[in-house]
């Protein structure tokens, strides 16, 4: 279909890719593009983006003008928007092999100009130091301040203040581009693009870059999850996984090169990225991806040479080494010419990328206190490794490291250039990777049909070895009775069964004749991974396997692969298929076998306090099978404890009242029995220490308790033991109003376990889940404890109109509740009719703060609906939206007779003097309003007038915030006189 064609017949579709996500990001980057490739002229764009208007009217503009000028430009419509979505979004659209061919005219290029050719890498380079360009532009005279403030304006991120620069930029002419493109220049140096540096490589050099080349490419072909069951290429089965830079940033979708792009900078002396996730979030996945795309030549193109490098094998290197040995020998063997290689390795570290997967899996826990300069100088490899990734050996060269967060301690965070938090898959991700990996659309529908009528298990799913596995099983989840699939160790259950039947079909057993036909199988391995999972060991070579007693029909189960790691070394070894798996073994082995240590369970849970010397009384637990690998006296607790936690979670849900009677073949039931005392002990154990560590409230306050990561922990390990009554006897304990669980990593599995203990507190609480990754699927988790909760803060996690959706109508129902706080979230119009109602409902609400989403005129006239026959509302905050002069006349008529109202927040909403001097009509009537905000809304004289005049005629209100509007230090200064209240 031509191209101008598939433009008008997905016009709906279009629209939605572009918009709904609420942020104009994706409609800003679609027209860097375009211009960028000259596609639209300056004055089109200028047409199409403008600032106020609602985004989707943006939107039909840009649509209508493409499909008026022709094929081509559709074409580069299309194409940009493929380079612009997440892969997620791409199944609802036909492209037809569109591309963005052409180039803006660059015949005679004066420097603005430029400014438009490089518009989308300038917008990326800019974000990270906006400050630094709006001060050149300062100090060479062509920026004032107001121009800087513009720019500036809170209610932009980070790329859309550097788009709002280049705007800026180009009405000041060429002088001022000029000086953007200085700046860049400097800041990045003219060797940081390839392109622009001519780098003469010769002919040993392009044979050792190709060499290097086919082998990550060779290496990163294939996805190792399918070794043992079938062969699948990563170009098949890749799936976006969603990014973020920082918990307080709202950016738009980060996409893989970003992670080396300058956005979400914290340290500009430092040269190590940090892309953090949980296991199995897909972090070893996301580098395999970035290895391939370099080797193809796809992305990260401004690295000549990449190595990449994996902690598991670096484990197993005994020798000191230089750091041109650990390249060479570890990575890729130049035949010919080593030390010019290295030499040029030397002399050009910007041109070169280290990547370095599972750092957490390294034995020795990273310190910088060793310092090492000399790349010639040989030294243990984790010495050479810190001293990389610390800068003090070759710095400028970027790297990128992979870690659980747990892993990830003060000392390695100082030297880090920025942190990528990894977040696994979103709901679209979800959907995307099912039917990427069933080539059958109806199997595909069926699965995802499956996990919409179990949403604990769809929260599961997002977390990507989870998702791997649920679609691996399709059989056993489509056979299992609805609901059976709840918790993490059901799902690992079911892969446990899946492997152990599918070696022989043809003879599946019916009830659990599968574990016992099996048993020794699962003992061998169970035995090979508590080994491994103690002693840091993840590669076992043929003689591990040989003492733990597993067989070559053991191995042909599918749980062991061999290692590509090891692949160097001329003996075989193997490796559990995911580390969660070997966690999984090791649970089983320490519930199957009667002869395990006592202490073993109480250790394991001890682990939240052990120290150095701790956790070598609970290695004494482990046979010393692997302890030949290790670096005697130079271990840490930190980069085994997520392993052992997850090992931990598993062994509660092996010992719940639904599998019990799978084990009583294997072990006494007394033997059972004690270790399911243990464990409910232990739970209950690490919960109180929680709680007493709970500091008595001031005076005035409320009792407040700030939950710790291992407090998620305890909880996910009673979810997993489905035992309703740890959970009662647990929280019938717990005296705090407030529960605060900020920047702890929670998503939508922590939420099932989070809704399924805390629904059994005995009285309200405010709960706290600031800046986590909760999401539309976690909100739903959520609803089983909305009911204990009379106040809800959700600050800054990814939620929608359909999370709230779910969420509000049953907050309605909840009689306790009473404040909820959703800012920097994802909402729109589309959601404020269920405030509203709720407003109408709920005659003890309290407070609703909305602040940082996309609500416009249209949802703020919904909200005063609600506001209107509402006689309860104290606090309400409608910060960074866009509701306008009309939005700011709605709310002005329905709040004007509140007698409750004490706060209100309109900053940044572009009410202008218009919606001021509505607004004033509130404070000329209201006989409760306290405070009033209306910073940044471009009021000028006339509007403050208003505002004045009401003020005389009241004399509760105690301040009007002004600041940063439109007025003169003249009429500020005036202004102050004649009205105290007001602040500037
Ligand atoms: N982006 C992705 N697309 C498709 N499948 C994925 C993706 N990410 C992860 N997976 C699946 O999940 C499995 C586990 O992912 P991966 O090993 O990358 O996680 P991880 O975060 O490195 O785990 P760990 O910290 O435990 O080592 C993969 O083997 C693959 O099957």
């Amino acid at each position: 279909m031509l191209a101008q064609e598939l433009v008008l017949k997905q016009r709906t579709e279009l629209l939605h890719a572009l918009c709904s996500s609420g942020s104009s990001e994706h409609l800003e980057r679609v027209l860097d593009l375009l211009l960028a490739h000259g596609e639209l002229e300056w004055e089109e764009y200028q047409n199409i983006q403008i600032p106020g208007r609602a985004l989707y009217t943006n939107a039909r503009q840009l649509l209508d003008l493409v499909y008026t000028k022709g094929a081509v430009t559709c074409e580069g419509l299309l194409s940009a928007l493929k380079l612009t979505l997440p892969e997620g979004q791409h199944a609802s659209l036909s492209f037809s092999g569109c591309s963005l061919n052409r180039d803006r005219n660059v015949c005679h290029k004066p420097t603005s100009e430029s400014l438009l050719n490089r518009r989308p890498s300038l917008v990326r380079k800019l974000q990270g130091c906006i400050s630094g360009a709006l001060e050149a532009l300062t100090r060479s005279g062509h920026f004032t301040s107001g121009d800087c403030d513009e720019v500036r304006l809170p209610i932009h991120t980070p790329s859309q203040q550097a788009r709002r620069l280049l705007d800026h930029v180009r009405s000041k002419g060429d002088p001022a581009a000029e000086v953007v493109l200085d700046f860049i220049q400097q800041k990045y140096g003219s060797g940081s693009s390839l392109n622009q540096e001519k780098v003469e490589l010769s002919k040993e050099f392009q044979k050792f870059q190709k060499k290097l080349t086919s082998s990550v490419l060779a290496q990163s072909c294939f996805l190792s999850t399918y070794g043992g069951t079938s062969h699948m290429s990563l170009d098949e089965i890749y799936t976006d996984v969603e990014l973020e830079l920082s918990h307080d940033c709202t950016e738009a979708p980060l996409g893989l090169e970003d992670i080396v792009g300058t956005a979400g900078t914290k340290n500009v002396e430092a040269d190590t990225v940090l892309v953090s996730g949980e296991a199995g979030s897909g972090k070893s996945t996301l580098i395999q991806r970035l290895h391939l795309l370099w080797a193809r030549g796809t992305a990260l193109q401004d690295f000549l040479f990449l190595f990449p490098f994996s902690c598991r094998k670096l484990n197993s290197e005994q020798r000191e080494l230089s750091v041109q040995e650990l390249l060479f020998q570890h990575c890729c063997w130049p035949d010919r010419d080593q030390e010019e290689i290295f030499q040029f390795i030397l002399d050009h570290p910007h041109l070169i990328l280290f990547t370095f997967d599972g750092l957490d899996e390294f034995k020795q826990s990273f310190s910088d206190e060793h310092r090492l300069c000399c790349p010639t100088q040989r030294a243990p490899v984790h010495i050479l490794l810190f001293n990389l990734i610390q800068g003090s050996l070759m710095k400028g060269v970027w790297k990128v490291v992979t870690s659980r967060p747990e892993a990830v301690g003060p000392v390695l965070r100082k030297h880090l250039r920025k942190e990528v938090f990894l977040k696994g898959f979103s709901p679209s991700g979800i959907d995307c990777f099912v039917r990427k990996h069933h080539s059958d659309p109806t199997v595909a529908a069926k699965v995802l049909g499956s996990l919409q009528t179990n949403t604990a298990l769809l929260g599961l799913c997002h977390s990507p070895v989870l998702c791997w596995i649920v679609s691996q099983c399709h059989r056993e989840l489509l056979g299992c009775e609805e609901g059976s699939l709840q918790t993490i160790t059901d799902v690992y259950m079911m892969i446990l069964q899946h492997f152990l039947q599918h070696q022989r079909p043809e003879k599946t057993s019916v009830g659990l004749g599968w574990l016992q036909e099996n048993k020794e199988t699962v003992l061998h391995l169970g035995q090979l991974a508590f080994d491994g999972i103690g002693n840091t060991c993840y590669v076992f070579s043929f003689s591990h396997l040989k003492m733990c007693g597993v067989s070559e029909k053991d191995i042909s189960m599918g749980f062991l692969i061999l290692s590509k790691d090891m692949s160097f070394s001329h003996s075989r070894h193997y490796e559990f298929l995911h580390v969660t798996i070997q966690c999984f073994f090791a649970a089983l082995h320490i519930v199957l076998s009667s002869c395990s240590d006592r202490s073993t369970i109480p250790k394991l849970f001890e682990l939240q306090d052990m120290t150095e010397s701790g956790i070598e009384c609970f290695r004494a637990c482990f046979p010393a099978t692997h302890q030949e690998q290790q670096v005697p006296g130079d271990q840490d607790t930190a980069v085994e404890k997520p392993n052992l936690q997850i090992t931990a979670t598993f062994m509660s849900g092996l010992l719940s009242d639904r599998y019990l009677s799978m084990w009583h073949q294997s072990c006494p039931s007394t033997t059972l029995e004690r270790k399911v005392k243990q464990v409910s002990k232990c739970l209950s154990k690490g919960l109180q220490k929680h709680f007493r560590s709970i500091p008595q409230p001031v005076a005035g306050e409320k009792k407040s308790m700030h939950a710790m990561p291992d407090f998620v922990w305890l909880i996910k390990c009673i979810y997993e033991m489905q035992e309703t009554r740890i959970a009662k006897d647990a929280m019938s304990k717990l005296e705090v109003d407030h529960l605060k669980l900020t920047y702890c990593n929670i998503g939508p599995i922590e939420c099932t376990a989070l809704a399924y203990v805390l629904q059994h507190l005995k009285g309200p609480v405010g709960l706290q889940l600031d800046n986590n990754s909760i999401g539309d699927v976690g909100v739903e988790q959520l609803l089983p404890c909305m009911h204990i909760c009379n106040a809800l803060y959700l600050r800054n996690n990814n939620i929608t109109d359909e999370g709230i959706g779910k969420l509000i109508p049953k907050c309605i129902q909840c009689v306790n509740f009473q404040k909820i706080a959703l800012f920097n979230n994802k909402l729109t119009d589309a959601c404020t009719q269920h405030f509203s109602l709720l407003l109408k409902t709920k005659q003890n609400f309290l407070s609703l703060r909305l602040g940082n989403n996309n609500i416009t005129a249209e949802g703020a006239k919904q909200l005063a609906e609600g506001l209107k026959v509402n006689h309860s509302l104290k606090f309400l905050g409608l910060w960074g939206n866009k509701i306008g002069d009309a939005g700011a006349q709605a709310l002005a008529d329905a709040l004007q007779n509140s007698e409750t109202l004490l706060w209100l927040s309109l900053v940044g909403n572009g009410v202008g003097s218009t919606g001021a001097c509505a607004l004033a009509n509130i404070i000329r009537h209201s006989s409760s309003l306290e405070e009033i905000w209306l910073t940044e809304n471009c009021i000028t004289k006339t509007g403050v007038e208003c505002l004045i005049q009401a003020l005389k005629h009241n004399q509760h209100v105690k301040s009007l915030w002004l600041r940063n509007n439109h007025l003169s230090s003249e009429e500020v200064e005036d202004m102050m006189q004649r009205e105290s209240r007001l602040v500037f």
